[in-house]
């Protein structure tokens, strides 16, 4: 967007709001709550949503079995063609879901980066079911921006911001980004 005044550019200014430690303690409270509430490991199936929810899944995964010295099941929900804008967005490539046995009768855990409007998780309550019957469903989200669009709320939060809708909230890590970090970034147009 430019500033019509002058026609030049607006910047784009970023900032770092955590830090890989900070990333670090939020995912590890996320575990224990998660835990805390399931009572246990018991029937937990961990699923993330593309893109970055998926290293998440694996690390909330990780983290819980560090606690209760056994395994928890985790995957990968892929919801692209679950959108409720696919239709305008008809050329979309789905991407993979890999769903580590049955969920039927399991507490499935979608965990993502980022909740925003909601649509994402109203799109995986729909690819949830064409793939069975959960005993229940919860949410992981590592950041909450606010801005529903849907009656959708998370069950365990790393971090809540308050984000202007001309902001872009960025979840980087280090799997895929080589780093951990959430930023902010002014981008100069309603997101
Ligand atoms: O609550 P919502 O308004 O649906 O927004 C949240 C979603 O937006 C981002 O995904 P994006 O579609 O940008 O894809 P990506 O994960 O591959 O970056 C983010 O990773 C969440 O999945
Ligand atoms: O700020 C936002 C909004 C949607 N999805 C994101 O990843 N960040």
């Amino acid at each position: 967007m430019a500033d019509p005044a002058t026609d030049t550019p607006t910047p784009q200014f970023s900032r770092v709001v955590a830090d890989e430690s900070e990333v670090a303690r939020a995912l590890t409270r996320m575990a224990h709550e998660l835990l805390e509430a399931n009572h246990g490991a018991e029937n937990l199936v961990l699923l993330g949503i593309p893109t970055r929810g998926v290293p998440l899944a694996k690390r909330l995964a990780a983290l819980i079995e560090s606690v209760e010295g056994r395994p928890v099941r985790q995957g990968e929900l892929d919801i692209t063609m679950y959108r409720d804008d696919l239709r305008a967005n008809p050329t979309r490539n789905p991407g993979r879901t890999a769903i580590p046995g049955s969920i039927d009768d399991s507490v499935v855990v979608l965990v993502d980066d980022v909740l925003y409007s909601g649509r994402t998780i109203g799109a995986a309550f729909d690819a949830l079911r064409d793939l069975g019957r959960p005993r229940a469903v919860r949410l992981a989200v590592l950041v909450d921006r606010g801005h529903r669009e849907l009656p959708i709320a998370a069950d365990t939060v790393g971090r809540t911001i308050q984000a202007a809708d001309d902001e872009r909230v960025a979840v980087q890590l280090a799997e895929l980004d080589g780093t951990d970090a959430i930023t902010i970034t002014r981008t100069g147009k309603e997101s």
